[in-house]
């Protein structure tokens, strides 16, 4: 757990740059600190590590307080991740992973082993180790990032921004990668950024910050999306939150109507109905369209595309966009290995978000 009582920054130019911090970060969650540039977020992360001593206040790491602590001592225990990765150049990527192992004492070839487990534990392929930064793609170079910091295994890791310099398809296959990472090893993370999407993605809770390093609000994201505090944070997450809290409310209320299936390669007779081409596992493969007519064994050439798919358990919001991204206005779920179960309609799903707001009041 990390604790700021009452933590102020005053840099000596007289600029506050964290005003009063009060907040706590539960052990094993993942936190996002989220705000606009210059509002702290970076401040904050760096007193955890004393790179940064607070002007005033405490910050307690596992209910000890870090100005007792020498900060190399400290540092072994807090992991730390910053953007394009800062990796070294001139050292193998194995070698950058094993930077922290080899510090500590161990002998290289146990370094270099444990580097190389962190590098599959990461996602990537153990022949990168052979290569330099410079020969890896943007988001590459993050996860080799992310095995650095957790060579020494810490049980804190500390995430500035470390997933911006990457475009938006790498950087949410980052962020599943963390998650899933996460779901693993169960760190303490405080993770800064200043894309709300990426905070109310990934944050099982979010702190957003406004100017003059300020704490706005502090909740999970769900709340953030619902409940904004003021209008300064209801500004700063932005448009369609209404939509985009549908994330956060799962789609088990929504009852899974059947649905028309016929299969592609066999012999269809003409329907005045939209029906659901699927393949001998039940995957879809796209809409017959109502009135069309197949002369001999159904191809998919005549099959309009599909709309997205939902998993029955997941988010209503992916049931909403199912709907209303087919082209039969039935939004097709399938179970987890992906075999059409049934369909839902946009009013179905939309009665089901009216009750639950009538429920809340
Ligand atoms: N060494 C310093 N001396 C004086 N002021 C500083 C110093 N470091 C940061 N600041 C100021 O403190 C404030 C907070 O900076 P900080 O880097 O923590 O913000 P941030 O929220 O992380 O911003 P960004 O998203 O742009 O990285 C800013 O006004 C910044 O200019």
């Amino acid at each position: 757990m990390i604790e700021f009582r009452a933590v102020t920054k005053r840099f000596d130019d007289g600029t506050i740059a964290v005003n009063n911090l009060d907040l706590v970060v539960e052990a094993g969650t993942i936190t996002v600190f989220v705000g606009p540039s210059g509002c702290g977020k970076t401040t904050s992360l760096r007193m955890v590590n004393r790179m940064i001593d607070p002007s005033s206040g405490t910050i307690l790491v596992d209910g000890k307080d870090i100005l007792s602590v020498d900060p190399p001592m400290l540092r072994r225990g807090i992991g730390y991740v910053i953007q394009q990765a800062g990796l070294f150049p001139h050292r193998t990527v194995l070698d950058n992973v094993a930077t922290v192992p080899l510090l500590s004492g161990w002998s290289r070839s146990k370094a270099r082993g444990r580097a190389a487990e962190l590098l599959e534990l990461v996602g990537l392929p153990a022949e990168l180790g052979k290569r330099y930064p410079v020969q890896l793609s943007g988001g590459q170079q993050q996860r080799v990032g992310v095995a650095r910091a957790l060579a020494a295994d810490p049980p804190v890791l500390l995430m500035d921004e470390p997933f911006s310099a990457v475009d938006p398809v790498v950087r949410e296959g980052l962020q599943d990668e963390l998650l899933r990472l996460q779901a693993e090893l169960d760190k303490t993370i405080v993770f800064v950024t200043h894309d709300i999407d990426e905070a109310v993605r990934i944050g099982e809770k979010v702190a957003v910050f406004r100017e003059g390093g300020i704490l706005a609000q502090y909740d999970r994201p769900a709340e953030l999306l619902a409940r904004p505090a003021d209008d300064f944070v209801a500004h700063f997450v932005g448009k369609d939150r209404g939509y985009r809290s549908l994330s956060f409310v799962d789609a088990s209320g929504v009852e899974v109507g059947a649905v028309p299936l016929v299969q592609v390669s066999e012999a269809v007779e003409p329907s005045g109905e939209w029906r659901l081409a699927v393949d001998d596992r039940r995957h879809p493969r796209g809409w017959l369209a109502p009135g069309t007519t197949v002369d001999g064994p159904l191809v998919e050439d005549v099959l309009k595309p599909g709309g997205s798919l939902f998993e029955v358990g997941q988010s209503i919001r992916g049931a909403l966009d199912a709907a209303l991204s087919s082209p039969s206005g039935l939004g097709v779920a399938v179970d987890a290995e992906g075999a059409v179960v049934g369909a839902v309609t946009a009013t179905q799903v939309l009665a089901v978000i009216e009750g639950l707001r009538e429920s809340r009041g």
